[in-house]
């Protein structure tokens, strides 16, 4: 394909438009109601860090192609998710066309520093619309922007948008409809952009707002009067420090009721399933492979949901960056730059998103540590085998006459995770070199209330993951799992269950060479293996392991009890050490390749957390048994 194509191939062609504009503007929200999409949105910058395409049909009936882009503050692009703006844009991008028509979006109540985006990219020479977002904002303000004179000051059409409500978007669409069908120009080159200097473009920006706008009733801003508490010196990081433990508590006693009944219905099938099938292989791998698995993997929805709330209405509200800012210093003191928090927060959902974040940090030393260290924050899906361990061995008991001892020993696991990245960054910072620590340049936005549908679609889309994942992924192996502990069966005149004697049980017995000094017996060395396509698999195969191992005829599908009378104190405790730590996930280790571009990384990442992990755990068991644990 041509970088420039004919006149009437482009004519033939849907136009592209791209969605352009400075972070956490309102971009995503908007072309989620064009195209009725669901990527994410939150009141940070910096979220969507990659080109995203959709489609939609205009009331006139137009066909448009459109693209979500990551914010920038400008072109001249610094960081990596910066550049694929600028790329795509220019048409740089190897195999893809320059768009035909920008939509510069920007946010109503902060035009002074979004104007010079778009001031950039009319150098470019390509048509345009700018998308006044946020108004219902800015008009709460008491900001008044004359559109019609904005619109003569720059030459292009102006109209209001709001992309958090229905209907927000019809301005926009209307605007598009009347634009010219006809192909345009291929863009002017970038170095356009540079012809006019930053001080000049500043100067326009401040003519151009005082003919537009004036402040009616600015009402004084409730966001500064909230950041007076929230980013106090002291009061901050007190409520910083409570909201996590609040977190953790109601992951805990919020989730007991609604993960009874998922046990309950489980069981109520297995027994439903024992009592109508005779005896046999297929009834055990219906009862101990499948239910036992999965059901013991499902029932952390609840936790998981949990969680997750609280980092959705966190992330919605606005908090998040302040975080980041009073976390900055600490951060600073590891050689970490308090831009790494929000990917490091990212990858409490998951490592992946998070090391994926990173590419909104500009210094490449500080994304390399950023990247090396996301794994070692808990993801979710240690949150399974965190809670099944901790259920089984941690006494149900409140401390202090608040607290929950349960939700005490999660936090704890948490900042074990923290800590050891801590710790592993300030080595790595060492040994690369630190670059100065430079102060945090972060946008705050504005607190708002979180949208009601942005919570819901964001909680349904990870119910919708965790399922998926338990029905496809887990749900095969374990399957997979049952049969290599079933076969082959025991010999005659075996002593100890047919697990025992089966494929899974001598590899189990093979590793448990290395693992014993930890701690870990066969049983639990065959629920690591699997655990390394996925987390939570290893608590699914623990169900599958210990339903086969029992012996005499009482079959508990419950793992609890179960693995609470096999081991011991210590071993558990090694066991929560070794998941604070390990590298158990296949998938991050190849995004690490693909994010940094070499094999190098991902071994040092894997041999590292490896070291750590036994190091750990080797610490754990035996100080506790010294202890008598
Ligand atoms: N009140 C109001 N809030 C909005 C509007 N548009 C977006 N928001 C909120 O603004 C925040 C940012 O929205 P996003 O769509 O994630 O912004 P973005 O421009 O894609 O941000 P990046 O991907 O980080 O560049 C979210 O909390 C939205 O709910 C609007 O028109 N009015
Ligand atoms: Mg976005």
């Amino acid at each position: 394909m041509g970088a420039v194509d004919s006149p009437v191939q482009a004519a033939a062609r849907t136009p592209l438009i791209a969605l352009l504009g400075n972070p956490n503007c309102g971009k995503t929200a908007l072309f989620n109601r064009l195209t009725g999409a669901r990527q994410k949105v939150a009141n940070y910058a910096g979220v969507t860090i990659e080109r995203k395409e959709g489609s939609f049909t205009s009331p006139a009936g137009r066909a448009f192609r459109v693209l979500d882009l990551p914010g920038a503050y400008s072109l001249s692009a610094t960081t990596p998710d910066e550049a694929i703006t600028r790329d795509v844009v220019a048409g740089l991008r190897a195999g893809e066309q320059a768009p035909d028509a920008i939509v510069c979006v920007v946010n109503a109540t902060n035009l002074r520093l979004n104007l010079r985006l778009v001031l950039e990219i009319q150098r470019l020479g390509m048509p345009m619309v700018l998308a006044l977002n946020m108004v219902d904002m800015a008009k709460k303000r008491g900001i008044v922007i004359d559109t019609a004179r904005l619109e003569k000051e720059l030459g292009f059409p102006v109209v209001e948008t709001v992309a958090v409500h229905s209907g927000g978007e019809q301005a926009l669409l209307q605007a598009l409809d009347r634009m010219p069908q006809q192909a345009h120009a291929a863009p002017r080159p970038l170095s356009a952009i540079d012809e006019v200097s930053v001080e000049e473009t500043q100067r326009e920006v401040r003519r151009i707002l005082d003919a537009s706008t004036s402040y009616a009733n600015d009402t004084g801003n409730l966001t500064e009067q909230i950041d007076n508490v929230v980013l106090h010196p002291f009061i901050g990081p007190v409520l910083l420090a409570a909201i996590m433990f609040l977190v953790f508590q109601a992951v805990f006693s919020w989730a007991a009721v609604p993960m009874e009944m998922i046990t309950a219905g489980v069981d109520a099938i297995g027994q439903m399933v024992s009592a109508n099938m005779s005896e046999g292989p297929l009834r055990s791998l219906l009862v101990e492979g499948i239910l036992g698995g999965v059901g013991s993997v499902l029932v952390f929805l609840p936790q998981i949901l949990i969680l997750f709330f609280f980092i959705l209405v966190l992330e919605d509200c606005g908090y998040l960056p302040r975080a980041a800012f009073l976390l900055d210093r600490m951060m600073g003191g590891v050689g970490l730059s308090g831009r790494a928090f929000i990917p490091l927060l990212s990858s409490f959902a998951c490592a992946i998103p998070g090391i994926m974040a990173a590419r909104t940090i500009q210094n490449p030393r500080d994304r390399l540590v950023t990247i090396m260290i996301a794994p070692l924050m808990t993801c979710s899906a240690r949150l399974p085998v965190y809670a099944l361990v901790i259920a089984a061995f941690i006494p149900d008991r409140e401390v202090g006459g608040f607290m929950n001892l349960q939700g005490l020993v999660l936090f704890a696991l948490y900042f074990a995770g923290i800590v050891g990245a801590m710790a592993v960054a300030w080595i790595f910072k060492r040994i690369m070199g630190g670059s100065r620590h430079n102060p945090l340049m972060l946008e705050l936005p504005s607190y708002h209330w979180p949208h009601l549908q942005n919570l819901a679609i964001g909680l349904w889309e990870r119910a919708k993951t965790f399922l998926t994942r338990v029905g496809t992924l887990i749900l095969t192996l374990m399957i997979l799992i049952w049969f290599l502990s079933t076969f082959p069966g025991a010999p005659e005149g075996a002593t100890q269950p047919p697990i025992y004697y089966s494929v899974a049980g001598m590899l189990g017995r093979a590793l448990a060479v290395v693992f014993e000094p930890i701690g870990f017996g066969w049983q639990i060395c065959i629920a690591l293996v699997p655990g390394m396509a996925a987390r939570e698999v290893a608590v699914g195969a623990l169900g599958t392991v210990y339903a086969l191992s029992q012996t005499g005829d009482e079959l508990a599908t419950t793992l609890t009890p179960l693995i609470a009378q096999s081991w011991s104190l210590a071993t558990a405790l090694s066991l929560l050490a070794w998941y604070v730590f390990a590298p158990q996930c296949l998938s991050t280790l190849s995004v690490v390749k693909r994010e940094t571009n070499s094999m190098r990384w991902p071994l040092i990442m894997a041999g590292y957390m490896f070291a750590l992990a036994y190091a750990a755990s080797f610490i754990t068991y035996r100080t506790a048994l010294a202890l008598g644990g």
